[in-house]
C-alpha cells in the first residue's frame, strides 16, 4: 500500500522508481501529471540526505517529461506507529551533524566518490536545491498536504505554486528557530509575500500551529478539502491545469516568479522568450544568413507594436 488515500487504479509507478527508498513516484493513468510523495510516515516524512537526493532526481525527471504538465508533491501516510499524517516534518534531526544533515552507513552513496567529494557531501542542506528546482520547473507544482507541514517541510509547501490541504489533518508549523535552523530564503521571505510581514514573522517567531482553514485565510493555502477527497481533488486540479497551453502556463509561472527573483528571474523568463523567438522565421533568417555567408534580410519582418 502506498498511502491510505492513494487510489492505485489511477496511478502507475514510474519506471525505475522502485529504486527509491524514501519517496514514491507515480504517473497518473488518465491525466498528464505525476505524484511524488515522501514515504517515511513513521517519522512524519522528515527528510534525510538520501530523501532529498531522491526527491531531486524524481522532480528533475518530471521536469524533463514533455508530456507531463503538473507535479503533485505529497506525503504518504498514515504512520504505522501512531496513525499520524504528514506532508513533511523537515530535516531529520536524528541525522543532523555539525554542519548539516549526514549520510549514514547503508545510504546509497556513490562509492566512486573520492575523499574530497565525500567530505563535501558530509553535511548537506541541499533541500534548497530542491526548492530551486520546484521554483524554476516549467510547470506547476502543487503541495498536497495530508498532515503536518513543518520546518523545511513548511518551506517546501511555501515554494510550491499551489497548496491544497486536508481539512481534518493538515497542520502548518514553523519550528526552524526551535532547532536553531533558519530558512532565510523562500521559506521566510517569500512566505511574507504570501501572507504579509506581520503574519510571516508570527509564523517563525511564535511557532504557532495553524489549521488548514487558518492557513487558507492567511493566504498560504489555496483550498481546503475533506481528507478522503484530497488526492482526487489534486488530480482534478492537475487535469484542469494540464488542459491549458503549456507555453502560456510556463510563461505565466516565470512571470509570477520574476518580480521576486531578481536577475535570475529575468534570465529564466528571458530564456523562454528567446526560445519562442528562435521558433520564428525571422530568427531562422538570421541563422541561415550566417551559415550561407550573406547579409540577413530582416526587412520583410514587421516591427510589431
Ligand atoms: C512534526 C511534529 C509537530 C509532529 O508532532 P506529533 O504528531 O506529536 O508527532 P511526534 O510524536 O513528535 O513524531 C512522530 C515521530 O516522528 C519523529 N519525527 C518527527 N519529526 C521529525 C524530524 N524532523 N526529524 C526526525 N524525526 C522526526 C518523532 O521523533 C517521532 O518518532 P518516535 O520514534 O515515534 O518518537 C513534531 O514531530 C515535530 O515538531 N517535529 C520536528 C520538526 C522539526 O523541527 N523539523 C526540523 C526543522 S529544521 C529543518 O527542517 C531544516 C531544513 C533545512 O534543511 C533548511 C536548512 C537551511 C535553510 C532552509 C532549510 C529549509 O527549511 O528548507
Amino acid at each position: 500500500m502506498v498511502s491510505d488515500i492513494f487510489d492505485s487504479e489511477r496511478w502507475r509507478q514510474v519506471a525505475g522508481a522502485d529504486e527509491f527508498d524514501d519517496i514514491t513516484y507515480h504517473r497518473a493513468e488518465d491525466v498528464p501529471a505525476v505524484r511524488i510523495a515522501f514515504d517515511r510516515p513513521e517519522v512524519r516524512n522528515a527528510f534525510r540526505p538520501g530523501t532529498v537526493d531522491e526527491l531531486y532526481a524524481a522532480l528533475d525527471h518530471a521536469r524533463k517529461q514533455a508530456d507531463v504538465g503538473c507535479v503533485l508533491l505529497t506525503g504518504n501516510g498514515p504512520s504505522p506507529k501512531d496513525g499520524g499524517w504528514a506532508f513533511c516534518a523537515g530535516g531529520d534531526q536524528s541525522v543532523r551533524g555539525g554542519s548539516g544533515y549526514e549520510y549514514r552507513e547503508g545510504d546509497d552513496v556513490d562509492e566512486s566518490d573520492d575523499e574530497l567529494v565525500r567530505e563535501a557531501k558530509a553535511g548537506r542542506l541541499h533541500v534548497l536545491e530542491v526548492q530551486r528546482l520546484i521554483r524554476f520547473m516549467p510547470k506547476p507544482v502543487v503541495a498536497v498536504v495530508p498532515g503536518w507541514a513543518v520546518g523545511g517541510g513548511h518551506s517546501l509547501h511555501v515554494v510550491c505554486d499551489l497548496t491544497l490541504a486536508s481539512e481534518e489533518r493538515a497542520k502548518f508549523l514553523q519550528t526552524d528557530p526551535d532547532v536553531a535552523s533558519f530558512d532565510g530564503g523562500f521559506g521566510s521571505a517569500y512566505l511574507a509575500k504570501q501572507i504579509g510581514q506581520k503574519k510571516a514573522r508570527e509564523v517563525f517567531f511564535r511557532g504557532k500551529t495553524y489549521s488548514a482553514e487558518e492557513a487558507e485565510e492567511m493566504g498560504m493555502v489555496n483550498e481546503v478539502v475533506p481528507h478522503a477527497d484530497l488526492e482526487d481533488v489534486a488530480l482534478e486540479w492537475a487535469d484542469e491545469m494540464t488542459k491549458k497551453s503549456p507555453t502560456a502556463m510556463r510563461m505565466l509561472k516565470y512571470a509570477f516568479n520574476m518580480a521576486d527573483d531578481g536577475m535570475v528571474g529575468q534570465q529564466v523568463f528571458a530564456g523562454e522568450a528567446t526560445r519562442l523567438a528562435y521558433m520564428t522565421e525571422e530568427a531562422q533568417e538570421g541563422r541561415d544568413a550566417f551559415l550561407e555567408k550573406r547579409e540577413p534580410n530582416f526587412r520583410r519582418y514587421p516591427w510589431y507594436y
